[in-house]
């Protein structure tokens, strides 16, 4: 049995805050707004699973008007949702995710970040793709107002014995 499952997320760029991205600190002179630590790649993944399993979204888990979320560690948010998909007796097939940002360059920062994805997944680093993309100065990505990602996941089921 496999499931399929879409995230999307954006977050607007602010001042003062680290850019937190994949669960990496990424160096950048400016981070993301946000009520959790704004780490819209994880916030992607973590839908696209939600999404798979017919459960929601973040959002209905981890409501931004909850004080207890406020700076939420993004790696504490996806390991909670893993804990889910595994309750349901589902894991990570593979992971496909783009990271929409006009700056900084990811490119350096890729395989690190795919390890740090895989590791909260519990899943093997091939079976994490991290993709970045500009838009081409075009739209409020392309003006740098912001970051935006998108995330496909196949989850299979896990084997019973
Ligand atoms: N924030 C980004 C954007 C892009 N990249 C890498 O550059 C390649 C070319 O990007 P275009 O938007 O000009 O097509 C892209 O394939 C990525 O490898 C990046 O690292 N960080
Ligand atoms: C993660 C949560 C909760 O702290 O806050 P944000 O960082 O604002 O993220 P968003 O992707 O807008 O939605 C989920 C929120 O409920």
């Amino acid at each position: 049995m496999i499931r399929i499952g879409h995230g999307f997320d954006v977050h607007a760029f602010a001042e003062g805050r680290p850019l937190i991205i994949g669960g990496l600190k990424i160096p950048h002179d400016k981070g993301l707004a946000g009520h959790s630590d704004a780490d819209v790649l994880l916030h992607t993944i973590a839908d696209a699973i939600l999404g798979a399993l017919a459960l929601g979204d973040i959002g209905k888990f981890f409501p931004d008007t909850d004080e207890s979320f406020k700076d939420m560690d993004s790696k504490v948010l996806l390991g909670e949702v893993v804990e889910k998909m595994n309750e349901e007796q589902y894991k990570i097939g593979n992971v496909d995710a783009v990271i929409m940002a006009q700056a900084p360059k990811f490119r350096p920062h890729i395989d690190e970040m795919r390890e740090s994805v895989a590791s909260i997944l519990n899943t093997e680093v091939s079976n994490v793709n991290i993709k970045a993309t500009t838009t081409e100065k075009l739209g409020f990505v392309g003006r740098a107002e912001g970051i935006t990602s998108e995330a496909v996941v196949l989850l299979t089921k896990m084997e019973e014995y």
